[in-house]
C-alpha cells in the first residue's frame, strides 16, 4: 500500500500540496481527483521521489521509494507520456528500461502485446500519437510486473476504444490484488472506474471515501415541480410543512419528498402541474460542488463560480481555462 503522512510541498508562495494524509490500499482502484492545479501531479511526483516534499512522508509498502531494492518491480508509473527518447523505437525504449532494471528482455514483448503496440514496436516513438505514447507509457509501468501502479491522467489522448481498454486493464490489475492509483480531473470517467476516491482541492484533502459513499453524501436528489400556479403550489407545500427552494425557469425544487406524494398533494388542491420530475445531481455536479471553493482556473466564457446548487456546465473543465482573476 501507499501511505502519505502530512505530505506538503511549497513552490515559493504556492502551497501545491498541503498536509495530505491518506492511504492507498491494494485490491481496488483508487481515483485521485481534483480540479486543474489541485496538486495531483506534484503529489504523485513526490510518491515516486521525483520531487522532495517540503515536509511529510510517503511510504511504499512501509519504505521510502529510495529504500526500495527494485523500484520498477515495486511500483510502475505513467506520469508523462511524452517522457521518452523520440529517436528510439518502442521496443528499444522498453528494452533500455528492462536492462537497466534487471528485467528479462522477454518481458518487453509481453507488455508490448498487452498494450497493443506489437505492430509498431520497431517504429521510432517521435512519430507516435498521444494515444500511442500513453500506451507505451503504460507498457513501461507494467514492465516490472509491480504490485503498485500509478497512472496520471491515463486516458488523455485515448480514443473511446482506448479508454475502454485502459478501464478494463486497471480493473483487471486491481482484481489481481494490486494497488491501482489513478489521477484524473474527469469525474465522469472516474465514476466508471474507481472503487475509492481521494479528492483534493488547492493541495488539501477534501474527501477520502468509497465511491458509493461519495455519491450518497455529495449528490443531491430532489423533485422538480413546475406549475402555472406556482404561488399557490408553494403555499400548499409550505402548508404541508414541506420546504421548497426556487429552481431554474420558475420551477420549485423539493428535497426529501417522494414525487408521487407531491403529485397527489397538488391534485388534492386541484393545482395543474406542467412538470413533476425526480432529479439526481450527477457525480460530476457533486464533485464540482465539493471543489467549488478550490477551483483555481475557471472557464473564460462562464465567469460564475460553480457554487452550491448552481448548474455548472457538465464537462466544463478543460474548456477555455484562464487563471482566476484574469
Ligand atoms: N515546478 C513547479 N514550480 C512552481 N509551481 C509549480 C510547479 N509544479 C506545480 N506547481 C504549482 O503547483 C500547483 C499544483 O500543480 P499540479 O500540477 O500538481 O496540479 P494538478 O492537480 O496535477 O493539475 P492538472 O490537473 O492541471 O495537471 C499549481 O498551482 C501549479 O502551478
Amino acid at each position: 500500500m501507499i501511505e502519505l503522512e502530512g505530505l506538503t510541498k511549497h513552490y515559493g508562495d504556492v502551497r501545491a500540496v498541503d498536509h495530505l494524509t491518506f492511504t492507498v490500499r491494494p485490491g481496488i482502484i483508487t481515483g485521485f481527483l481534483g480540479p486543474n492545479g489541485a496538486g495531483k501531479s506534484t503529489t504523485m511526483r513526490m510518491m515516486l521521489d521525483l520531487d522532495n516534499p517540503t515536509s511529510g512522508t510517503v511510504r511504499i509498502d512501509g519504505r521510502h521509494y529510495r529504500e526500495l531494492r527494485d523500484p520498477l518491480r515495486a511500483v510502475g508509473a505513467l506520469l508523462d507520456a511524452k517522457a521518452m527518447h523520440g529517436g528510439r523505437s518502442a521496443y528499444h525504449h522498453l528494452l533500455c528500461l528492462a536492462q537497466s532494471n534487471g528485467i528479462a528482455p522477454a518481458r518487453v514483448r509481453e507488455v508490448l502485446d498487452t498494450v497493443g503496440l506489437t505492430s509498431v514496436a520497431k517504429k521510432r516513438t517521435k512519430g507516435f500519437s498521444l494515444g500511442m505514447g500513453q500506451r507505451l507509457g503504460i507498457a513501461a509501468a507494467l514492465l516490472g510486473d509491480p504490485r503498485i501502479l500509478m497512472f496520471d491522467e491515463p486516458v488523455n489522448g485515448l480514443d473511446p476504444e482506448g479508454i475502454h481498454w485502459i478501464r478494463n486493464l486497471m480493473k483487471g490489475l486491481a482484481a489481481q490484488g494490486r494497488t491501482v492509483f489513478v489521477s484524473s480531473h474527469l469525474m465522469s470517467e472516474m465514476a466508471l472506474t474507481a472503487d475509492h476516491l481521494i479528492v483534493i482541492g488547492r493541495g488539501r484533502l477534501m474527501a477520502d471515501m468509497s465511491m458509493s459513499d461519495f455519491i450518497s453524501e455529495n449528490s443531491r436528489s430532489y423533485v422538480r415541480m413546475r406549475s402555472p400556479d406556482a404561488e399557490r403550489l408553494r403555499d400548499v407545500l409550505h402548508g404541508a410543512g414541506i420546504d421548497v427552494a426556487p429552481g431554474a425557469d420558475g420551477a420549485l425544487e423539493v428535497t426529501g419528498e417522494d414525487a408521487a406524494h407531491l403529485g397527489e398533494l397538488a391534485a388534492r388542491h386541484r393545482i395543474v402541474l406542467h412538470e413533476l420530475s425526480p432529479q439526481q445531481a450527477s457525480l460530476e455536479e457533486a464533485f464540482m460542488r465539493l471543489t467549488a471553493g478550490s477551483v483555481e482556473y475557471h472557464a473564460h466564457e462562464n465567469h460564475q463560480r460553480s457554487a452550491a446548487g448552481a448548474k455548472a456546465p457538465a464537462g466544463a473543465w478543460g474548456a477555455d481555462w484562464r487563471k482566476k482573476g484574469s
